[in-house]
């Protein structure tokens, strides 16, 4: 069993109950920042992109590392690509995180904005279906899935009508393939920088993703047909911190090893937002690069990291 709270699209989407799921999605910002959310993705199409990522991180070490972020044309090149065990540090004080990742964007050849352009991917020859089951998913995910949360969530904000298509479109997205090793992974404490994050994890007996709630780790299971929400500080900021963007954490260690699929969503990366009170306003760049700046540069980890004990 979960305590988290269940949320259903569909439920959001029909007249006859619109109107009690956005109370209960208002209850889960509040007061978790985080809850499940019921998507209606097809089953297959997760387990081809898991099977695909599988394969890839199976591969020779210095193959994966072909694709690295010296590889990357995007600017900044830590926004694609491979990055192998311990390459990534989200907090200071756990160290670097032993997992190992792939990271990609919405692959618009030719945009050269912060966080835009195409991802140097391993061909079909290389990692069989790897590319072209992950953007597979995106487009599912940012058809289905981020417009219809994204205005449900706009609503809550009182933004006026459109506001999420207009500062949405196209979001700016970093797609994430995480892999944690059976011997001992894990992803140190942090919260989100973004506008939300929609995590697809494996089903897997043990609990390796755990949220902070009044005060205790509270473990997140992974629950059949839905995904997993949480608020990034960019929507904390802009609810004038109405709603939670809770810290949380990964430890895995089990038979087998672990791959998870965050959607990182940020708006349009040249809109600039203020919050309904008018307090805060923010370009999405300038924030997105100073966290980039933190976890690869300077070393003080992911969002509000420094702030969590
Ligand atoms: O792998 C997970 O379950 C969560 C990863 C995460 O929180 C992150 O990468 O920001
Ligand atoms: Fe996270």
């Amino acid at each position: 069993m979960s305590t988290l709270p269940q949320i259903s699209l569909a439920k959001l989407a029909a007249d006859a109950t619109r109107c009690e799921e956005q109370q209960r999605l208002q209850l889960a910002c509040e007061e978790y920042g985080f809850f499940y959310l019921e998507h209606g993705i097809p089953r297959e199409q997760i387990a081809r992109a898991i099977e695909a990522s599988r394969r890839f991180f199976a591969l020779p070490q210095s193959t994966k590392e072909r694709y690295g972020h010296a590889s990357q044309d995007v600017y900044p090149t830590t926004a694609r690509g491979y990055s192998p065990l311990h390459g990534e540090m989200l907090h200071p004080k756990a160290g670097p995180d032993p997992k190992e990742l792939f990271d990609l964007g919405i692959d618009n050849e030719g945009d050269r904005r912060p966080f835009a352009g195409r991802t140097n991917f391993p061909d079909d020859t290389v990692a069989p279906d790897f590319a072209r089951s992950l953007l597979a998913l995106q487009a599912t995910v940012l058809n289905g899935v981020v417009p219809q949360l994204g205005n449900a969530l706009a609503d809550l904000l009182n933004m006026e009508h459109g506001w999420f298509g207009r500062h949405f479109s196209p979001p700016t997205v970093l797609q994430r393939v995480i892999r944690y090793p059976s011997s001992g992974g894990a992803c140190a404490k942090h919260t989100d920088n973004g506008f939300f994050t929609l995590l697809l994890q494996e089903e897997l007996p043990t609990r390796p993703l755990q949220v902070w709630l009044n005060g205790r780790w509270i473990p997140v299971p992974s629950l059949p047909d839905s995904l997993v929400v949480n608020l990034g500080d960019m929507l904390q900021a802009l609810s004038d911190r109405r709603f939670q963007s809770t810290p949380h954490q990964v430890v895995h260690s089990g038979p087998t090893d672990r791959i998870s699929l965050p959607f990182f969503i940020y708006p349009h990366i040249d809109a600039r937002l203020t919050s309904q009170s008018g307090q805060h306003t923010f370009g999405v760049a300038e924030m997105m690069l100073r966290n980039y700046e933190s976890i690869w540069e300077t070393g003080k980890g992911a969002g509000r990291a420094l702030e969590l004990q």
